[in-house]
């Protein structure tokens, strides 16, 4: 496997997708645009966004500063967007790409991405926004909008410019196969949470039989989650024996290892940082190789550990909740 290619092309538009990316949930909104400015000029050339990550203006002004500076060209940084749950219906969903689009300060996403398989009440974005889980009374009402009503929008968005390529987050087996037979325009990118504690090894294979390129987020495992309150009680794989082993014998971070296994699968990253060194680290996961053996070691740390999971959402704590 090529895992040391700084960019996947992707199948549909043969479009490259670089390997590693700048996740922006939680980049603190005071100093998004210059944390995004300084990944652009740091060497970052994606960035992955979403509605409910309620950044996305600033993030916009640091690539348009960078685009100003000379320090990159807009074709040359693939932005990625995610639609929010409550956004599916059919009459919604141009209408808020558009509304990101603006945030944003650009004319097209170069993926934009259904962010949960999962239907939300609406609440009106001038309400709201940024959109989140919970409505004005602090529940989650769910809805019916079949996914293929969304999709058919998905897929006008790439017809009329608004999204170079399109895809599907958080969406697992069966519903994924579901879409590729009715899809006009198929999915191109899985972005789906996988870190040693959840190596989803099945769900991998099947996207690579489907000719999409999966993308890992939380690549840390617990890490963010345990700000949130809710880290299932797992230890912090950054400062796992067997991680911190590895990482001294080859020279790296312990974070540089955990990135490293996923790229080495064939998987894009997408690690998120405030913190400026450890932001340029997280990029330089591409010019080393890990023995096949620490690979298969990281791997067996695999206890199916799903941190990012909607049934664990409590409405009352308004935070990820653990349901032991
Ligand atoms: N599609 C989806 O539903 C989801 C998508 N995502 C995407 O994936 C991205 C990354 O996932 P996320 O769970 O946020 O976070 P990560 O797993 O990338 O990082 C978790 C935490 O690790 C810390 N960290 C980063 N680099 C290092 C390092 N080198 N050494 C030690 N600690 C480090 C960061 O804190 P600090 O800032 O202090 O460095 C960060 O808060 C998100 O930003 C988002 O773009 C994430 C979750 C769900
Ligand atoms: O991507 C994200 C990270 O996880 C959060 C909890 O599910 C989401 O709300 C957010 O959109």
């Amino acid at each position: 496997m090529t895992t040391n290619a700084t960019a996947i092309a992707l199948k549909r538009t043969g479009q490259l997708m670089p390997r590693v990316g700048f996740g922006l949930w939680k980049v603190d909104r005071p100093t998004c645009a210059t944390t995004v400015y300084n990944a652009l000029k740091a060497g970052y050339r994606l960035l992955d966004g979403a509605g409910d990550y309620g950044n996305e203006k600033e993030a916009g002004e640091g690539l348009r500063r960078a685009i100003a500076d000379g320090i990159v060209k807009r074709e040359e940084v693939f932005v990625t967007s995610k639609l929010w749950n409550t956004y599916h219906e059919r009459h919604q969903v141009k209408t808020i790409a558009k509304k990101q689009l603006e945030l944003w300060g650009i004319e097209y996403f170069d993926l934009y991405l259904i962010h949960f398989p999962i239907s939300l009440e609406y609440v009106k974005p001038e309400d709201k926004y940024p959109p989140e889980w919970w409505g004005l009374d602090g529940k989650i009402h769910t809805i019916n909008v079949p996914l293929r009503e969304t999709w058919e929008v998905m897929e006008e968005l790439v017809d009329d410019g608004l999204a170079k390529n399109i895809g599907l987050s958080n969406t697992q087996g069966s519903l994924l196969i579901d879409v590729t037979r009715y899809a006009r325009i198929q999915p191109q990118v899985l972005q789906v949470e996988i870190h040693p504690y959840l190596t989803q090894e099945a769900l991998v294979k099947q996207a690579e039989l489907l000719g999409i390129v999966v993308t890992a987020y939380s690549s840390f495992g617990p890490q963010s989650y345990v700000e949130l309150g809710g880290d299932k009680g797992a230890a912090g794989l950054l400062s796992l024996d067997l991680v911190t082993g590895i990482a001294s014998r080859v020279n790296k971070t312990p974070a540089q290892v955990l990135l490293r296994w996923a790229v080495q699968r064939g998987l894009a990253v997408i690690p998120k940082s405030n913190n400026h060194d450890r932001l340029v680290s997280n990029l330089q996961v591409t010019s080393f190789e890990l023995p096949a053996e620490d690979v298969k070691a990281i791997s067996s740390l695999n206890i199916g550990l799903r941190l990012n999971d909607p049934f664990d959402l409590d409405p009352n704590q308004g935070t990820l909740a653990i349901f032991a």
